[in-house]
């Protein structure tokens, strides 16, 4: 049976846990729902880990990793997807056949490999299964500067120039992802700009963003805040066509998904902006602290 009556957008997050809330599913569940959309999440890992670092991961077992996608993707109807923390080959292999058989609505990749502590979140034997099966499943990637070299290549260097984001982002494509938002967080410029190519026929739609960098320490779970934001936007585009009757796919054309990203970036730079501020930790010595998820909501 499937039912007809009237539902919120629903996004779902497949990604690690952040106890102290800045990243990973308490990160994305934060604003998937300051974002207007329902969250629903499947966790890969326990991970602890605050503003000062990653301490400790306990993986979970692969099979009820299953378990969770299957209570989710058999229960609710999903519009739209974003994975983070994957972990293992095996992982990124499942999350992979769940969007190969149209479970998961549109999925955003965020292809997490290393917390900005330095602690790896992605086994190195996994970054291939990223290359050669997640991307040609994802809807739009969103590599920062370090993973979008690391997926194109060992010995890639990073971007330095928004000609050389073009510039990989274009082969990132090639790669089978539908779309490539290339993020320039991790630059030095005063004006942090991030590409977005959208495959198009035999073409490329190109869209560029600018904002101001804010100096702040507090950027924890900007990458894991963003797509899920770009996630919750999607999925209220594919709700508004799906409840219409009309094809859901129209909402990632490249002007779509380009409207979508610039909504996405726009909340962040006022959730980096609005706790730029913030001394969250009793040790503020070398903490990064979360950005403030729900800028937008009164307190
Ligand atoms: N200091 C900053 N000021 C303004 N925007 C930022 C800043 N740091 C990150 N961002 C925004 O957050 C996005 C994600 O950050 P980035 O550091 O590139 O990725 P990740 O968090 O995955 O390492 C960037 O694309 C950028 O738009
Ligand atoms: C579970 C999980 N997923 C992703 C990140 C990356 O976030 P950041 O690079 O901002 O530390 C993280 N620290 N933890």
């Amino acid at each position: 049976m499937t039912a007809t009556g009237p539902r919120p957008p629903v996004a779902v997050t497949i990604a690690g846990t952040d106890p102290s809330g800045g990243a990973g599913i308490q990160a994305d569940l934060k604003t998937f729902t300051a974002r207007g959309a329902y969250g629903a999440s499947i966790i890969t890992a326990l991970v602890a880990q605050n503003t000062h670092g990653v301490s400790r991961i306990y993986e979970i077992d692969h099979d009820f990793v299953i378990d969770q996608f299957d209570s989710v993707v058999d229960d609710i109807h999903v519009d739209a997807t974003k994975s983070g923390m994957l972990g293992t080959p095996e992982l990124v292999q499942t999350t992979a056949d769940y969007a190969a058989a149209g479970r998961l609505g549109f999925l955003v990749v965020d292809p997490v490999m290393v917390a900005t502590s330095g602690h790896r979140l992605l086994a190195e034997n996994a970054i291939d299964a990223v290359r050669t099966v997640l991307l040609p499943q994802a809807g739009l990637i969103t590599p920062n500067l370090p993973e979008a070299a690391l997926l194109l290549g060992d010995d890639e260097p990073e971007a330095g120039t928004p000609a050389q984001m073009r510039e990989q982002a274009a082969r990132l494509l090639k790669m089978g992802p539908k779309a490539v938002l290339l993020k320039g967080g991790h630059g030095a410029d005063d004006i942090v700009t991030d590409i977005l190519a959208v495959a198009e026929d035999d073409d490329i739609a190109w869209r560029e963003f600018s904002h101001p960098r804010v100096f702040s320490p507090n950027t924890h779970g900007t990458g894991c805040t963003l797509s899920a934001a770009i996630a919750a936007e999607v999925a209220h585009r594919r709700h508004a066509l799906t409840q219409a009757g009309e094809d859901p796919a129209g909402a990632s054309t490249g002007e779509q998904l380009g409207d979508a990203v610039g909504a996405a970036l726009d909340y962040l730079a006022r959730a980096i902006g609005s706790a730029a501020d913030w001394q969250l930790a009793l040790n503020p010595d070398g903490a990064h602290g979360p950005v403030d998820h729900i800028v937008d909501i009164t307190r």
